[in-house]
């Protein structure tokens, strides 16, 4: 009975949805922002935070299922509650992760392409940007070997990513020449990657993922000066001497106000292909306790599979295979975008229940 209801009763019903993360229902917490009924349809403006993060999936099915039993349609749009102050670098992305681990060899690069891949593959426009100078993994992670073509666009010259697997990447690597000696390219990278950052034509992205360097040098501190990074993810494997040099690339993401989307513990148990026995090679636990230590989510354990390598090497990210790894894989590719999501949502409650402080 579609002139029973107007906008004001259909936001009442929307107060039995509770954010399953937040303290409250999604109408006290500032989630639902507009809500305009015309004819038959309930227009719905929502402060979700990321594309493709299952709990926001849920949160709209539930918001449709009410509007449903109103006897309405529901026409449901987003808008993420942004960081105050956002700049106008990188028009058109909407989320940038960068992923950092304390020291190299963890599987950050790894993570980063079977993240990029994974959020892809769940119906994302997903850009990624190899900004690990030193080793630059990603093109082969992703079946990449072709270079980036320049192409005229309103006059001027504009990178045009190569693309695989639905994921458009740009290497900075592969522009300051692999020839080059590392020391080098470090220092080439550190002064053309600001250019960098606004001569790729990325065309609209819902996700930009950054795989940093190892540790805290100046290409970190470039990428986190000079990008409006939503969030970083941190990769370490279990044991101590990888979890110490961790918390030290923290401290840097704190400097910056990065918030930290989590820890994600790589590498954690080898489940032997022949007897089926599971070892924990690099002990286990590291990420999880680092991640109590500095009261930051802990996003889980990837297994040390040797199917990661090798579709690592075969340019097929394992995150889109069959299997226990990939599920894994994919799992964590879903939390990852769920805390993108609470981020934002943790933002609008905060500038609409306490609107005089500034938002984080
Ligand atoms: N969970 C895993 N199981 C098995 N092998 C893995 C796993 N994660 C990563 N690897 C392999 O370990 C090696 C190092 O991984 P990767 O290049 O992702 O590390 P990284 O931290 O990015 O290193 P760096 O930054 O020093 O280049 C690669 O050969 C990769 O395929």
């Amino acid at each position: 009975m579609t002139d029973t209801i107007d906008s004001n009763d259909l936001r009442d019903r929307l107060r039995s949805i509770d954010d399953p993360d937040l303290d409250g229902d999604i109408v006290t917490t500032g989630i639902v922002r507009e809500v305009a009924i015309v004819d038959t349809t309930a227009h719905i403006d929502l402060s979700l935070g990321a594309v493709h993060s299952p709990t926001e999936q849920r949160i709209a099915d539930e918001v449709r299922r009410v509007v449903g039993e109103a006897n309405l349609d529901a026409s449901l749009t987003a808008t993420p509650e942004r960081k105050a102050g956002a700049t106008d670098v990188l028009p058109g992305v909407d989320v940038v992760i960068a992923v950092a681990s304390g020291k190299g060899g963890v599987g950050k690069s790894t993570v980063a392409a079977n993240l990029a891949a994974g959020l892809s593959d769940r119906g994302a426009k997903v850009g990624l940007f190899d900004a690990d100078v030193y080793g630059p993994n990603a093109p082969r992670m992703l079946g990449i070997d072709s270079t980036p073509e320049v192409e005229q666009r309103d006059g001027e010259d504009r990178i045009i990513p190569p693309e695989n697997h639905g994921v458009k990447l740009t290497s900075v690597g592969s522009l300051v020449g692999e020839n080059e000696p590392v020391i080098w390219r470090g220092a080439m990278a550190h002064g053309t990657l600001t250019d960098l950052f606004d001569d790729v034509a990325w065309d609209g992205l819902d996700y930009l993922i950054l795989d940093l360097p190892p540790g805290t040098g100046d290409i970190q501190m470039t990428v986190l000066q000079n990008l409006p990074v939503t969030g970083a993810l941190v990769v370490t494997t279990p044991q101590s001497v990888a979890t110490d040099d961790t918390g030290r690339s923290m401290r840097a993401f704190g400097k910056f106000d990065t918030p930290v989307l989590g820890v994600v513990e790589n590498m954690r148990t080898f489940v032997c292909p022949d007897c089926g026995s599971a070892h924990d090679v690099f002990g286990a636990g590291g990420g999880e306790a680092l991640a109590e230590e500095t009261e930051l989510p802990y996003l889980g354990a990837l297994p040390l599979d040797p199917q990661v390598r090798v579709d690592g090497d075969d340019g097929k990210p394992i995150v889109l295979g069959e299997g226990e790894t990939a599920a894994t894989f994919r799992d964590l590719v879903g939390r990852v975008a769920d805390n993108v999501g609470l981020l934002r949502r943790h933002r609008r409650m905060k500038n609409v229940m306490q609107p005089d402080e500034v938002s984080a």
